[in-house]
């Protein structure tokens, strides 16, 4: 690892100081290996020399590593020693469970995709941006299949509405041109992730990205799409990550379909930044900016510079967040409710 070769080969698989700084004295002999496939019993990386598969210790349980995870193993055996802290994580909660799954680790760039047709909704849009926000990564919103429509550009205004200064690109997914309009998140060393509806384009994303044909044994799958309700068939069963063909690393997520958003209120308030900037200069500190005299929110409403909609949605996602954020026990047994913010 101290070889400039190998060096040069971390740095484009997305190796930076951040991780180089947590090696101990004792751990420089090791070897650095980057996550690219979780299964129940398996975990694969990649090295310099190419893939590999880790051995594991007993006590090593594959559900605690993401995709896209540092970890330090034996050079010789690739036996894993132990995961490096991460830069960014995304995380779901599914119905019902009290742990949260990992989906995929040190993203910079969440593409989250959606297409110009009936699967565009504000609402599941800001529910991947809060999950994008809170993780740590740059969202950037992708509208596949503006070729079928001469109205791409309303659904880019849409879009670029629901976070400040938040990047939207409108693009063909299957052409060769969707990669050339991506580069700036995709150059060596950068990791981007994508989340969406099924049949909205991903797995053909992540085959323009990756240079392979669109038909390819090699490429994921592709599914057929019931155009008429805009949901396609799940064809998508694999996590991984594949090298973009100029450069970078691409994640594919199909565990982040069905998304719940919890532990996410930090992620809500960038989202909603123009709410969150506004709520201080209410008459009350706890205003709900529901029925209270001397509130700046519904007077922005009130004054047209507030979209009463977007308030709507503000208040949905946060209950949501709550109900979905597991109660902490207290000390007694006494069940101490998620404090809400506003
Ligand atoms: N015209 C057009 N068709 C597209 C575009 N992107 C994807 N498609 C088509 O839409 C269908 C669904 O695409 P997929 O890539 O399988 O969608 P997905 O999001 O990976 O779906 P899941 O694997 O189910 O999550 C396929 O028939 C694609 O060829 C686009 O930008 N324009
Ligand atoms: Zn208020």
């Amino acid at each position: 690892m101290t070889q400039s070769v190998d060096t040069a080969f971390l740095a484009s698989l997305g190796w930076s100081d951040f991780f180089a700084s947590q090696i101990a004295p004792d751990e420089i002999d090791l070897v650095p290996l980057r996550i690219a496939e979780v299964h129940r019993a398996r975990l694969t990386a990649i090295s310099a020399a190419g893939p590999v598969r880790l051995p594991l210790a007993h006590k090593i349980n594959t559900a605690d590593f993401a995709v896209g995870d540092w970890v330090l193993a034996d050079p010789r055996s690739h036996l894993l020693i132990r995961r490096l802290d991460r830069r960014t994580v995304l995380q779901r909660r599914t119905e019902g469970r009290h742990v949260q799954q990992l989906a995929a680790a040190n993203v910079d760039t969440l593409f989250i995709v959606t297409s110009c047709n009936a699967d565009f909704s504000p609402a599941r849009l800001e529910r991947y941006l809060a999950l994008a926000n809170q993780a740590g990564t740059n969202p950037v919103i992708l509208l596949t299949k503006a070729d079928t429509t001469d109205d791409a550009g309303t659904f880019e205004q849409q879009a670029r509405g629901l976070q400040r200064d938040l990047e939207v690109v409108a693009l063909n997914g299957r052409s060769a041109d969707a990669a050339g309009m991506l580069t700036p998140w995709c150059g060596a060393g950068q990791t981007v992730a994508l989340v969406g509806s099924s049949g909205v384009g991903k797995s053909t994303l992540v085959n323009t990205l990756a240079g392979l044909s669109q038909d390819a044994d090699a490429a994921q799958q592709t599914g057929d799409i019931r155009e008429h309700d805009a949901k396609g068939r799940h064809t998508t069963t694999a996590r991984s990550l594949h090298a973009i063909a100029g450069g970078g690393w691409v994640i594919d997520t199909p565990g982040m379909r069905t998304l719940h958003v919890s532990d996410a209120s930090d992620g809500i308030d960038t989202l909603f930044s123009e709410i969150t900037d506004l709520a201080p200069l209410c008459k009350f500190r706890d205003c709900t900016h529901d029925h209270e005299p001397g509130c700046a929110v519904r007077a922005a409403v009130n004054a047209g510079t507030l979209d009463a909609d977007r308030l709507a949605r503000w208040r949905k996602l946060l209950d949501e967040n709550v109900s979905n954020t597991p109660v902490q026990t207290g000390p007694r047994g006494n069940k101490i409710s998620q404090k809400k913010k506003y």
